[in-house]
């Protein structure tokens, strides 16, 4: 076991693990575009999960190519920062969709960032999405369809913000509505579409089509119609011009029934037409483990005095033993996805094989009691916070040994790499972008099934690992140097904003886009 791993190690040293995609030939005088990027998330404001990791992140790492700005609802949190907010644009209401005023922030980095103001859709306690019981919103429809009509206002320069975009780059669900609104009313901005979560559809009934200014005819089997409901998400799919999705193994996995939520024959048609490519998350540069201010001391390849001192710091925090064994994390969304329950139903044999779990997250009522119970039965070796706190979480990457993360589907996934980049390797599934992001035996363990036998396989080959120190080792330093930045992942999408904004609209781009 430890020799193949070695031997695998030089053999991808030798060969330079990296492939990277053939870079475009654009004008090196190209002017910055002016784009607009639509969410519902950013994580120095508002966060839920990875969209507002990646709404933070990639807007950032454009804004030296382009003039890049991020529209977001007003919500109660935001107004709250401290931040000052100055107000710029006004405007009208559509059918049940009220009257809003645009706001604009502009954080110290240069970024700005334009709000949705209407207090009777955002200003309210609770997340993004649902009260503080984790109730959805029942007006959710009308919130994010607020958030998609303001983005084709501006594209059509009704709200006189002295600031058009050129592009509009719109993503998940809550966002989805952007391209719908802007090609009913005819507007020829490109529209690109990002899907991070294929099984979140923003579905609501049929009879919301006059209260959402939806034409008649977009309720159609090939536009928004969804199993007798509308579907934001489908919307998206069906009315930009482009679509892309966080890895090229997800890209793919959704052209097909299992992971497709049925929509994998419209994606079907997307890939035939060159509509939908897959890019692979980055991670932005607070990732860095020498300097991390949340850590409770940095750490390095050369110097892992840190993460033993961070190690120490989770024992304390979950109330575990102290003692030699293994240290596994979960850092997650409490969620069916997430394989939650099979994390639950190896818990114990990984304790019987000396291992202690430290978890933190929150979601589904069941899955964060049956975690809780789990705990309740392991005291020492098992603690669990219902919660989620940023700090704790980093903390966790940089003490444990190793993450666990069996999700059934994971469009990306950004936990693996923050743990790689902080010595700790994941134990994942093979599949979306956790195939693509994990080398197995390498930067990490990767298992086939969604079942416990094909789970535990992969922790008992950690757990191998970890009785070999010098193969942990070597391990820890290749998985702290895999996860590319987002400064490199950013540049296919550079790509594409040029080839979108190049191309006669609703021409179809060259090529095959899934690859
Ligand atoms: N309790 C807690 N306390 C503190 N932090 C917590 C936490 N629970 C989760 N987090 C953090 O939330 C983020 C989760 O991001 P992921 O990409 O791993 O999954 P998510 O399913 O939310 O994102 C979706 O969108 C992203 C972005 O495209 C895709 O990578 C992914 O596959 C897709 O499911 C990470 O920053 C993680 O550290």
């Amino acid at each position: 076991m430890g020799t193949a791993i070695a031997t695998r190690l030089d053999a991808l040293a030798a060969l330079s693990i990296h492939t990277r995609a053939p870079v475009l030939e654009l004008d090196g005088h190209s002017p910055k575009k002016k784009i607009l990027f639509v969410t519902s998330e950013f994580a120095d404001l508002v966060k839920v999960g990875g969209l507002g990791d990646v709404s933070a992140a990639l807007p950032r790492a454009l804004l030296s190519r382009h003039d890049i700005r991020v529209l977001i609802p007003g919500y109660q949190q935001i107004l709250d920062s401290g931040v000052p907010i100055r107000v710029i644009g006004q405007l009208p209401g559509h059918a049940a969709l009220p009257s809003c005023r645009i706001g604009r922030m502009d954080l110290e980095d240069g970024l700005i960032i334009y709000l949705v103001l209407c207090p009777e859709l955002y200003e309210r306690n609770g997340t993004p999405y649902a009260d503080e019981q984790g109730r959805d919103w029942p007006d959710n429809h009308i919130r994010f369809a607020r958030l998609g009509l303001a983005a084709a206002d501006i594209a059509a320069d009704s709200a006189e913000m002295h600031w058009r975009p050129e592009l509009v780059h719109a993503n998940d669900w809550p966002a989805a509505l952007a391209p719908a609104y802007m090609a009913w009313r005819g507007q020829t901005t490109p529209t690109l579409f990002t899907i991070h979560n294929l099984a979140y559809h923003g579905l609501c009934p049929l009879e919301c089509t006059p209260e959402l200014d939806i034409p008649p005819e977009a309720c159609a089997l090939e536009t928004m119609e969804f199993y007798g409901k509308l579907s934001f998400l489908k919307a998206g799919i069906a009315y930009a011009d482009h679509i892309t999705t966080v890895s090229e193994t997800y890209a793919q996995e959704i052209t097909t029934p299992d992971y497709g939520c049925g929509l994998d024959g419209i994606l079907k048609c997307k890939v035939d037409e060159g509509h939908l490519t897959g890019f692979v998350n980055g991670i932005d540069e607070s990732w860095e483990p020498r300097t991390d201010p949340h850590l409770v001391q940095g750490f390095s390849i050369q110097d892992w005095d840190g993460k033993q001192a961070n190690a120490e710091h989770v024992e304390r925090l979950f109330g575990l033993d102290a003692d030699a064994g293994p240290l596994f994390a979960v850092v997650s969304r409490l969620v069916h996805q997430k394989g939650i329950d099979l994390t639950c139903q190896v818990a114990e044999r990984i304790v019987q094989a000396g291992g202690r779990i430290a978890v933190i997250g929150r979601g589904e009522p069941e899955l964060e009691a049956a975690m809780v119970e789990v705990g309740q039965c392991h005291p020492g070796r098992i603690g669990v916070h219902i919660g989620f706190n940023e700090t704790d979480a980093r903390r966790m990457f940089a003490g444990s040994d190793f993450l666990l993360m069996p999700s059934r589907y994971e469009p990306c996934g950004l936990s693996q790499m923050y743990a790689q980049r902080f010595g700790s390797l994941p134990i994942a599934r093979r599949t979306g972008g956790l195939a693509d992001t994990i080398e197995d035996g390498v930067t990490g363990f990767l298992f086939r099934e969604a079942t416990v036998e094909s789970y535990m396989d992969a922790v008992e080959r950690a757990m191998n690992v970890y009785r070999h120190p010098e193969l942990l080792h070597a391990m820890r330093c290749k998985a702290m140097s895999s996860p590319p930045f987002w400064e490199e992942a950013v540049e296919p999408y550079n790509q594409l904003y040029h080839e979108l904004l190049g191309t006669v609209h609703n021409a179809a781009l060259p090529g095959a886009r899934l690859r």
